[in-house]
């Protein structure tokens, strides 16, 4: 069995007698019933994923920034060029980017794995060389990767996960660099959440009106060169789905892919960040639906296609501050309030224990 087919067989929903168990711990502890709101939810899903109530702290976490380059680049869907991929590669393994800012300040480690940047990158501490392609090929044109490429980049994304758990981690955090990725996110949800390219392409790192339209229209020819239906959800199941992804997807969303499903597997949480990471987590559903029992939606970012992904996925942002930049940085600002909503699972005195009177006694 291949990684990846490991990773799909032991996922599991997550288990319904520790969620019962923790909704009525949270109904005995000295708050008025429901008064947490999202956060109890959030502390009853992390007992569900572990499978005992209270769940384990959601520390160390650790944040694994793929970084992959795009064919698609070529068609002026993004004002940045190419290159700034592997500069930002360098920028996060010196400290420099607001991802290592977040990260330090939530106590998160931060490892970034080239899953196929289109430069050979000097090796680097915290840099971890998983090179699948030196990108992908333009989506607009063909597909973007051979079915091989999309299946290594997944396991790439497998092993990662597998390899952080077992370096002790108890939370994994999804992050992505590279350059032209909200074009390729906006084509698998489309194509994973049957949605209309005009509604779900945005705007990126920030293009003006025209280069948008240009981008709607290099979505709809993506999905039409590759044989997907616009605005109508592919076939779940493995084919289809790994088929879909190879046409239309990147290496980073690949890898993510995977390490939803690597964290899924190992009953850790995995705290997804914005749009790459949505369309990322559609994919993994598709291979594995109980996987999204495992996620927990950190924010929802300014891109259209990410609000899509969330409701298609039934999954809520715990923070919402219309960022728009990737890396991982609306999952860190999301960690500590996972780490709060489980603190109170721990720390909070019951009715009993405090000698508080509930409301009917
Ligand atoms: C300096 C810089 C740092 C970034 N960090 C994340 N992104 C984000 O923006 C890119 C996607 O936007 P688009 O599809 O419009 O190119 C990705 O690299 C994503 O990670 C960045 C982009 C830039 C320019
Ligand atoms: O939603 C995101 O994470 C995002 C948006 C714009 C550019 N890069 C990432």
């Amino acid at each position: 069995m291949t990684p990846l087919d490991e990773a799909i067989d032991a996922i599991r929903p997550i288990d319904a007698r520790a969620i019962a168990e923790a909704r009525a711990h949270q109904d005995r502890l000295t708050k008025p019933r429901g008064s947490l709101g999202v956060l109890e939810d959030v502390a009853v899903q992390l007992s569900g994923i572990a499978g005992v109530c209270p769940p384990p702290m959601p520390v160390p976490a650790a944040l694994a920034i793929f970084a992959a380059d795009h064919g698609v680049h070529a068609q002026g869907v993004s004002p940045w060029p190419q290159e700034v991929t592997a500069q930002m590669v360098a920028n996060f393994t010196a400290g420099g980017a607001v991802a290592n800012a977040f990260a330090a300040q939530a106590g998160v480690s931060v490892t970034v794995v080239d899953v196929g940047v289109a430069a050979d990158l000097p090796p680097a501490p915290g840099l971890v060389s998983r090179k699948v392609a030196y990108g992908t090929a333009d989506l607009s044109q063909g597909p973007a990767m051979t079915p091989d490429q999309a299946a290594e980049a997944l396991a790439v994304g497998v092993r990662t996960a597998r390899d952080l758990v077992a370096a002790g981690n108890r939370c994994l955090i999804t992050g992505d660099m590279g350059i032209a990725n909200t074009t390729a996110s906006a084509a698998l949800v489309c194509a994973f959440a049957g949605r209309e390219p005009a509604g779900v392409t945005g705007r990126g790192t920030g293009i003006d009106d025209e280069t948008h339209l240009r981008k709607i229209e290099v979505v709809r020819r993506a999905l039409r060169v590759n044989g997907i239906p616009e605005a109508g959800a592919v076939q779940e199941g493995r084919d289809a789905a790994l088929r879909a992804l190879a046409a239309v997807g990147g290496l980073e969303h690949a890898a993510i892919a995977g390490f939803v499903l690597g964290g899924a597997a190992a009953r850790v949480p995995v705290v997804l960040d914005g749009v790459i990471a949505g369309s990322a987590a559609l994919v993994a559903a598709a291979l594995a639906p109980d996987a999204v029992g495992h996620c927990v939606a950190g924010h929802r970012s300014a891109e259209p296609g990410h609000a899509a992904a969330l409701t298609h996925l039934g999954l809520r942002p715990l923070v919402d501050l219309e960022l728009r930049l990737g890396e991982g940085t609306g999952g860190l600002l999301a960690h500590p309030l996972v780490s709060a909503a489980v603190r109170v699972m721990h720390d909070v005195a019951t009715f009993d224990s405090a000698g508080v009177a509930d409301k009917d006694g």
